[in-house]
């Protein structure tokens, strides 16, 4: 098996004629959280929506491990294997706990197990007390620690997550990140983490890449890109300096 989650090859995407995502080769390591950092508009979200097969490249090649991936070549079962979270969180309006069982249900699990899983969600979230509360009408942040625990309690193999704790407060983002974490740890999950909070990504990740105009300048373990990064501008964007 490789030792990567996913694996592209001259990844490019282009809009209207203009290249916005333009890769030669990456590899994401798997059971790690890696964190994508850069500017607005350097292409971050772009390569999670390729990587989703939300979006197809204009050009290049996407591993899901071993399995060459795509809008043609997408099985059921790598389909479920990889979950998606967004800045806005996307909740059913359905109580907490039918919003936490609606995956499980849908792959036809059995009641004992379905409940077993949705406790333990139900705990690490911290929405034990709100398990009957319609998740319409939970806060911005419930609402995120739904659309997380949604995503993980299927245990698929890879976490996307698009700016999952933009606009929260601290507690909340706390939470979230215990959260991300306990996935990792216990579900072996690999997670990529579109971020916009320097901090989020050193607290958080194992591996940080530092995206640019759609490319990747840096690419390295978190620890070695924030102490002592190879690239100048890497250096200036975490300082927080304009880069463009
Ligand atoms: N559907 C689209 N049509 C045309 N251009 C697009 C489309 N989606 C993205 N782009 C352009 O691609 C570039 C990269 O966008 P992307 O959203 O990936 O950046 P980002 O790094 O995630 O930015 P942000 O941090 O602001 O979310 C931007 O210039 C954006 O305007």
């Amino acid at each position: 098996m490789a030792d990567y989650i996913f694996k592209t090859e001259g990844l490019k995407k282009e809009y209207s004629g203009k290249t916005v995502l333009d890769i030669e080769e990456m590899e994401i390591q798997k059971g790690k959280i890696t964190a994508v950092i850069g500017p607005s508009g350097a292409g971050k979200s772009t390569l999670l929506h390729l990587l989703n097969v939300i979006e197809a490249p204009s050009s290049g090649s996407i591993w899901f491990e071993d399995s060459m991936i795509g809008h043609k070549a997408l099985t059921l079962d790598i389909r479920r294997s990889m979950v998606m979270v967004f800045q806005k969180p996307l909740v059913f309006t359905a109580t907490v706990y039918e919003n936490l069982a609606y995956g499980l249900k849908l792959r036809k699990m059995k009641k004992e197990e379905i409940s077993q899983k949705v406790e333990e969600v139900l705990e690490i979230t911290g929405l034990k007390d709100k398990r009957n509360q319609n998740a319409a009408t939970l806060s911005g942040g419930e609402a995120q620690r739904v659309a997380i625990g949604r995503a993980m309690v299927v245990r698929p193999k890879a976490l996307l997550l698009d700016e999952p704790t933009a606009n929260l407060d601290p507690a909340n983002i706390s939470i979230i990140e215990d959260l991300i974490k306990f996935g990792k740890a216990n579900y072996g999950l690999s997670v990529i983490i579109v971020t916009h909070n320097m901090f989020q990504a050193k607290r958080l990740s194992d591996n940080t890449i530092f995206m640019l105009n759609g490319k990747i300048i840096d690419y390295d373990t978190t620890e070695s890109l924030f102490n002592c990064p190879k690239n100048e501008i890497t250096g200036a964007f975490i300082d927080g300096k304009m880069i463009y």
